[in-house]
């Protein structure tokens, strides 16, 4: 049986448990703050797609206790993107265990190639508009759904891709949709002029994605600039993918919304729990990368900057306090 271990079961964790446990695998999930409820009563899943769904993992805390599970075939990583996250499985990692990047951004599988660099990695595009909406409950509120796949680097070993292609042959097998890309980068950087755009724009402004493009008549517009910017970095990469017929469809997915319904991009989600937000994957490592080609990127240094302060006021919740406090 493959044995696989989900690293946060929050909204995409609890969905690709799911996929996973629905394919024959075996899973795993490590928890935080869901792990009582999750280990009380399962995850549950309400899905536009797939209707309501129940399964019951083998919860944990911690890769070091999840390690008395494994060895694992596949360990996917779906927590947040932050500087520092690789670490964090360590205890779980074996010889021939491929970790699966189930996250947003840029430039994030770099600190997982250098301290696992025997291991294979899997880069996972995530299209899965999903929110957990209370402990152990992830409510998944459209059809859409593809996890896009590859082999980190794009020149990995034969039995790499084959690992890679096995992944997705256990999407197909629970009805889901994984396709292999040769090079992820591609897809990556699709996805990154979605995520840099809307993902800050909501988060900054509380406002959904129909809600933005309500907001005022120049709304979209701004944001397909913002696109266009992530456009010209991935051209300097190597990667002339974001034309603008990519951007109309990113967005028209969005304009739907204002018939169906908005949906709070996974940013806009953590600002209002006041968690902080994955400013570094999806806008801090465009912004470097950009300076190193020589991009001018004045819409996302901005985005940047704003959401750096934010996550900065995050940090000093401990000590929050209304700045200006009348005695009683
Ligand atoms: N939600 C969406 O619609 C989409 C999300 N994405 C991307 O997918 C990734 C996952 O997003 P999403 O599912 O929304 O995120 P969530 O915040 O819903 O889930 C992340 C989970 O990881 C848990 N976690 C974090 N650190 C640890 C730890 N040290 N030990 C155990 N558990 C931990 C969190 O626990 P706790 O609750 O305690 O913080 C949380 O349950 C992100 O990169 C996001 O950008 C991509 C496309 C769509
Ligand atoms: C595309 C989008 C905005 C879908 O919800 C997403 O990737 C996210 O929420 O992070």
């Amino acid at each position: 049986m493959v044995n696989t271990f989900i690293f946060g079961a929050g909204g995409v964790g609890c969905v690709y448990g799911w996929i996973l446990s629905k394919a024959g695998a075996r899973v795993t999930a490590a928890c935080r703050t869901n792990y009582e409820a999750v280990k009380r009563n399962g995850i549950r899943i309400r899905s536009t797609k797939w209707g309501k769904q129940q399964y019951n993992p083998i919860t944990v805390r911690t890769a070091a206790e999840a390690r008395s599970h494994g060895p694992f075939d596949y360990i996917l990583v779906c927590s947040k993107a932050f500087p520092g996250t690789a670490g964090l499985i360590k205890d779980a990692v074996s010889e021939n265990t491929a970790i699966v990047l189930a996250q947003n951004g840029i430039g994030i599988e770099d600190e997982y190639a250098k301290l696992y660099p025997d291991n294979t990695i899997v880069s996972g595009i995530v299209y899965l508009p999903v929110t957990q909406v209370e402990p152990g409950v992830a409510v998944h509120t459209t059809f859409l759904e593809q996890f896009e796949i590859g082999t980190f680097p794009a020149n990995a070993s034969a039995s790499a891709k084959a690992q890679c292609q096995r992944l997705s042959d256990l999407w197909k097998a629970a009805g889901a949709k994984a396709p292999v890309f040769d090079d992820v980068q591609v897809a990556r950087w699709n996805k990154l002029a979605l995520n840099a755009t809307l993902n800050p724009i909501t988060a900054l402004t509380l406002c959904d994605d129909a809600n933005f493009i309500r907001s005022s008549p120049g709304a979209l517009d701004m944001a397909k600039d913002v696109m266009r910017e992530v456009g010209r970095i991935a051209s300097a990469a190597g990667y002339p993918i974001i034309t603008e017929k990519v951007i109309e469809e990113h967005m028209q997915r969005h304009v739907d919304r204002l018939v169906t319904g908005g949906k709070e991009p996974s940013m806009l989600t953590d600002i209002r729990h006041n968690r902080p937000i994955e400013v570094e994957a999806i806008l801090g490592n465009a912004v470097r990368i950009a300076q190193g080609l020589k991009v001018e990127t004045p819409y996302l240094r901005l985005l940047y900057m704003l959401a750096k302060g934010r996550n900065y006021a995050v940090a000093q919740v401990d000590g929050w306090k209304p700045i200006a406090t009348v005695e009683e």
